[in-house]
């Protein structure tokens, strides 16, 4: 099954490293977005498992299938990995109907294949319908205008809808005039015998040649699937094409022309496409950044039910957070080519690795303030916050700071001595692209813009992280602020509270009304304010923070 391993995959143009050094897994039937801001790699990673780029070092196995290697001189073509794509730019080829746009590729594919007896496939199929004749001349009844004239085109459609079946096969329904004749089930019951005697002789020509169909209708010679190298058979191109139009559900549209589609429709198209060979993995390029909020919306729904329904893995490439927090099973959220954190959404959103992850997920953003202080026997930090206000990190589970602290030195030192070893070797090329500490924002009301200088930073200095939801205003809260911004969007009112020089940012449940000036008092709430490190920018802790 497809499962995608990426081992110290490097990319680099001279000393820009595009992508450095990632290991990555993703696990078969993972829906995996890579996020992170423009320009950190994103595109670059997702080209290279595709085969569409190929990388400076490392190895990439697809389904068991080791696709690249770089120390073993192997780089399967993008063609040969079983891979399909959906790019921000789909372009649908205007002078072909929906239907050619979606077998266009499906002709060309040439492979080895099962042999597929689609008349006797077919027969049986018919056979199965006509079981209940009173319900296909019903449907195309329904296909009928005022004065009583057959839509057969209507007919059609509705006819592979129902049954699952390909254009021909319907036609072939169609051709019996059901709806007109007056003893459906003796006629049913006269064609199903013509179609049971045409499948006895086909199978007794099997048998004559030595072979036999299994219940797929492929033939088997010997025990084994007879196989060939061949095309797709115009029967097998119009079952593929009718399934991915139900899945999109664009089966109405299939004689229009790109142009008499809306943005919506023939993004959809653009998906049925991609899908129609039945990629075991599939790649997107920000899929959806050409349509409008609304449509990206429900597209995104449509894309989480195709996940499901086709059963593939999908890779997803973009930078807008909403979407990768809301369609990944993992995200992967990168930084300068350098992996920051590879985790569920919500374990991202919670617990994110450092500073700029806990910064770049989240709407509206993180709130984050500077602290300074020690542990004390009983494990809770002594801090003192926004200048001179004492309050207490209730960390949620066992926090040892010295201990952390150590065993972050002792990552640092095997960082820098690896650092040191590369340096050593000659073919080795120096990062250009300097992986530069996060700077976090403190919102205050004056931003003068002039940055403070930096002190000798240890690590007794925290930043804390406050998610806005976590900000509670209540009658009895520990601080006081001033309201200085509101705005409520009928679910939810985002309040900006300035406290001293500092402002934060709070989400309140309800369109609650506040007067800009209003004096108000506040906590923060739970067991999710997160604690860093100044000195690395690391999470230390998750916990409850109290103000004295
Ligand atoms: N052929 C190339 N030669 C040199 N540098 C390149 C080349 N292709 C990409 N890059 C650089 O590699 C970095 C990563 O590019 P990539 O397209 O992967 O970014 P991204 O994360 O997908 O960004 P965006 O969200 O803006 O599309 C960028 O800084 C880009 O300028």
């Amino acid at each position: 099954m497809p499962e995608i391993i990426l081992e110290n995959v490097t990319k680099r143009w001279g000393k820009f490293y595009a992508v450095d050094n990632l290991n990555l897994v993703i696990e078969d039937n993972a829906f995996v977005t890579l996020l992170g801001p423009s320009g950190c790699g994103k595109t670059t990673t997702l080209r290279m498992i595709a085969g569409l780029e190929t990388p400076t070092s490392g190895k990439i196995t697809i389904g068991g299938v080791t696709v690249f290697d770089s120390e073993m001189g192997i780089n399967i073509p993008a063609n040969k990995r079983h891979v399909g794509f959906l790019f921000q730019n789909y372009a649908l080829w205007p002078n072909m109907t929906v239907y050619q746009n979606i077998c266009f590729g499906l002709k060309n594919i040439k492979e080895e294949m099962a042999t597929v007896d689609y008349e006797v496939k077919s027969a049986d199929t018919l056979i199965k319908i006509l079981s209940k004749p009173g319900e296909v001349a019903q449907a195309i009844n329904e296909c009928m205008d005022k004065s009583g004239v057959l839509d057969t085109g209507r007919a059609i459609i509705k006819l592979i809808d129902l049954y699952e079946i390909s254009v021909y096969t319907a036609k072939e329904l169609l051709s019996y005039k059901l709806q007109d004749t007056f003893d459906v089930e003796e006629k049913a019951k006269q064609i199903r015998e013509k179609w049971k005697a045409d499948i006895e002789s086909a199978k007794r020509k099997y048998k004559d040649s030595g072979c036999e169909l299994n219940d797929n209708y492929e033939v088997i010679k010997n025990g084994q699937v007879v196989k060939t190298i061949r095309k797709m058979t115009k029967e097998e191109i119009d079952l593929a094409v009718r399934r991915v139009s139900r899945i999109v559900k664009i089966g109405m549209f299939m004689d229009r022309y790109p142009s008499e589609l809306s943005g919506g429709q023939q993004q959809r198209v653009a998906i049925a496409r991609t899908l129609a060979p039945e990629p075991t993995v599939l790649f997107m390029d920000e899929p959806l950044s050409n349509l409008d909020a609304k449509l990206r919306l429900e597209m995104r729904s449509e894309l989480q039910r195709l996940h499901i329904d086709t059963g593939s893995t999908f890779v997803y490439v973009t930078h807008d957070q909403m979407e990768a927090m809301t369609l990944a099973t993992k995200i992967c959220l990168i930084d300068n080519g350098v992996l920051n954190q590879y985790d569920r959404p919500l374990q991202v959103y919670n617990r994110p690795n450092n500073l700029f992850v806990a910064d770049f997920v989240g709407n509206p953003a993180i709130n984050f303030m500077e602290a300074k202080g020690v542990q004390n026997a009983n494990g809770n930090i002594a801090l003192e916050i926004l200048k001179n206000i004492k309050a207490t990190f209730i960390p949620r589970e066992n926090l040892d700071i010295a201990r952390w602290i150590k065993q972050q030195e002792i990552e640092e030192e095997s960082k820098r001595q690896t650092e040191f070893e590369k340096q050593k070797d000659k073919k080795n090329v120096e990062k250009g692209n300097k992986d530069s500490r996060f700077r976090y924002h403190i919102a205050k009301v004056d931003e003068d813009g002039i940055l403070e200088e930096e002190k000798v930073i240890t690590y007794h200095d925290f930043v804390i992280g406050i998610r806005p939801e976590f900000i509670k205003i209540s009658e009895h809260g520990s601080l006081t602020g001033e309201i200085y911004s509101a705005m409520p969007t009928g679910m939810e009112t985002t309040v900006k509270i300035r406290i001293g020089n500092f402002l934060f940012t709070g989400v309140v449940f309800g369109g609650v009304l506040y007067e800009i000036g209003q004096t108000v008092k506040l906590d923060f709430d739970g067991k999710g304010i997160l604690l860093f490190s100044r000195k690395n920018g690391n999470l230390i802790s998750q916990g409850a923070l109290n103000v004295e």
